[in-house]
């Protein structure tokens, strides 16, 4: 194959690959996924104004964005404001190594979660899966604490749906597009948390 055949095959598959997201995305929006995030920003919003914080965690890709979506929080979104408590399990590598090595990986997050988890904190827990068995133990033991439990996955998120008081779960099995629709749930949640703490004037 030469290179040119590579390119215009590359370039192919990059189109089906974006048309299944836009399709992804569409779906969201016939799927009532945006009703589910309003729900999802006003219970993050009334948790912070009750003194609570907020906390993420999930694996590989997903513990990335859930850093990630931790930053849109203590930082900033879309404006200047003050910062907001939250924070990512999945950011500790100290904590993550010891309590994997010492306990089990399953235990990654349900430790973490119940050293810092007080009543009225919210727990999201992301999983492309929905069966990873560290983000079910880690909603279950947010649960345990009175804390409330939010969960991102994709279609198939039976495991975390069990365990959660709000789930999303996302049209699709494939997990890049899973990844990519979770974090756009994610900054929707975390751009209308902005907008109920800090309202601006229109
Ligand atoms: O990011 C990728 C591939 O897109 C992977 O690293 C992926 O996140 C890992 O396979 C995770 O272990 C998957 O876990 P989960 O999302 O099913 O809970």
């Amino acid at each position: 194959m030469t290179v040119e055949n590579v390119t215009a095959h590359g370039l192919v598959t990059a189109r089906a690959r974006l048309s299944d997201a836009i399709a992804v995305k569409q779906a969201m929006l016939d799927d009532g996924v945006l009703e589910q995030a309003v729900a999802i920003a006003h219970v993050v919003v009334a948790a912070l104004r009750a003194g609570n914080k907020i906390m993420f965690f999930g694996n590989g890709g997903s513990s990335m964005d859930a850093g990630h979506l931790a930053a849109e929080l203590t930082g900033r979104f879309a404006y200047d404001r003050p910062g907001l408590a939250a924070f990512s399990l999945s950011d500790s590598t100290a904590a993550v190594t010891a309590i994997g090595n010492d306990y089990s990986y399953a235990e990654v997050f349900a430790r973490q979660v119940l050293g810092l988890g007080r009543p009225g904190d919210v727990a999201f827990g992301l999983s492309t899966s929905g069966s990873s068995a560290n983000v079910v133990r880690g909603l279950q033991a947010a649960r345990r604490a009175g804390m409330v439990t939010v969960a991102l996955t994709g279609a198939d998120g039976r495991q975390c749906l069990a365990v959660a008081d709000h789930c999303i779960r996302v049209p699709s099995s494939n997990t890049a597009r899973v990844q990519e629709a979770c974090l756009h749930v994610g900054h929707t949640i975390c751009e209308l948390v902005e907008a109920g703490m800090f309202p601006r004037s229109p």
